[in-house]
């Protein structure tokens, strides 16, 4: 399709505001910016002193004047203010002109509610956004991305999995018929993971540690060949640094509870799919994507309990992104799975 100059001045983007990642898009050029959704923020005058990645390696390491915060909880904005200087920083980075605002879409979970939702509209608006901001639903921007063809009459089922939600969803016809959506991603193993060695070796566990573990050592399903390693933490009793040897049999273990949510959202869409699509799914499979999509043994794991043939995404970690960019580039086409200002409730 021919781009005017304008497209090229206003540089359309495509956001997909995570909990754990923000990717933009930008028109024509693909995924430029991939960076953690997270702002240390200066506790005396609230200016935001890093953002992304260097905020990340600051999480758990701040002085007391310091905090870093991660503006988006459970998928949804929790910081309101923080969330919208984290966007507007991330689109000054793609897009410099002051004299134009930007076409953009948003990916948000399916689950959010409407006031949610106007929540980030507003934010990416007020961060520079042209009037109205489009919103997508992440399962369907994951489907895109996936290179699902979503716009025929056959059941597609996707499941992403993030840091804060899970989404499952079927779609034909270009239309969601059916979904779920929870509040428990990638973000509940490493809170689970943190509890377990509590528990067990009174050993505390930095945020950023855990999720290392998890990617690691995590499973969700029995490995061909199961590891031990050693963790560090800080002994609760003695309040020194301190190291134990760990399993990934008791990793599995200490993530098994969010992993049943997450098992068990794949069942009640399935049960809740009509028959003609299910036959559909059958055939074609469960297609995972998401960060957690990566967790060694989820494929299997899901393809145990549901009999469903799985495939994990190419790229996991940019279906989104890739599919709301999609629909940037293929606006026409495309607009019908968008939610625009206008339509909202
Ligand atoms: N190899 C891996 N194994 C397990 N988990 C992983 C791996 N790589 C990334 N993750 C997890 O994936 C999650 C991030 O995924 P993703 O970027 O898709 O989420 P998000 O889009 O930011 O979140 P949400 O969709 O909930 O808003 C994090 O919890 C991260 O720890």
């Amino acid at each position: 399709m021919a781009k005017g100059v304008g497209a090229f001045l206003s540089r359309d983007m495509a956001v997909d505001l995570g909990t754990a990642n923000t990717l933009v898009y930008v028109r024509g050029k693909g995924i430029i910016l991939n960076e953690p959704s997270v702002v240390a923020i200066d506790t005396r005058d609230g200016r935001p002193l890093a953002v992304g990645a260097e905020a990340k390696r600051m999480i758990g390491r701040t002085p007391s004047n310091i905090q870093a915060i991660r503006p988006l909880k459970d998928g949804v904005i929790a910081d309101f203010e923080i969330c919208e200087k984290m966007l507007r920083y991330f689109i000054g980075k793609v897009h410099q002109s002051r004299f134009s605002k930007p076409r953009m879409i948003i990916c948000v979970p399916s689950g959010i509610t409407g006031v949610e939702q106007r929540a980030v509209q507003e934010a990416a608006e007020y961060a520079g956004a042209r009037k109205p901001a489009y919103i997508i639903e992440e399962p369907m921007a994951a489907a895109i991305g996936a290179g699902l063809p979503i716009h025929e009459p056959s059941g597609n089922m996707v499941v992403d999995i993030g840091g804060g939600t899970t989404e499952v969803a079927v779609i034909s016809l270009g239309g969601i018929v059916t979904s779920k959506s929870i509040r428990i991603g990638g973000d509940e193993l490493d809170e689970a993971i943190i509890a377990y060695v509590k528990k067990e070796y009174n050993l505390a566990l930095g945020e950023r540690t855990a999720e290392e573990i998890k990617m690691t050592l995590g499973s969700a399903f029995k490995l061909p060949e199961e590891l031990q390693a050693e963790i560090r933490g800080r002994d609760l009793v003695t309040g020194l640094p301190k190291t134990v040897l760990i399993s990934t049999e008791e990793i599995r273990k200490a993530i098994e509870e969010p992993i049943n949510s997450i098992v068990d959202a794949v069942k009640d869409t399935l049960d809740a799919t009509p028959p003609e699509l299910s036959a559909d799914i059958m055939e074609q499979g469960i297609v995972l994507t998401g960060g957690g999509a990566l967790l060694a043994g989820l494929a299997e794991r899901i393809h145990s309990e549901t009999s469903m043939p799985i495939v994990v995404a190419d790229n996991p970690l940019d279906c989104v992104a890739i599919g709301s960019g999609q629909c940037l580039e293929e606006f026409e086409a495309l607009q019908q799975v968008l939610i625009s200002a206008s339509s909202r409730r």
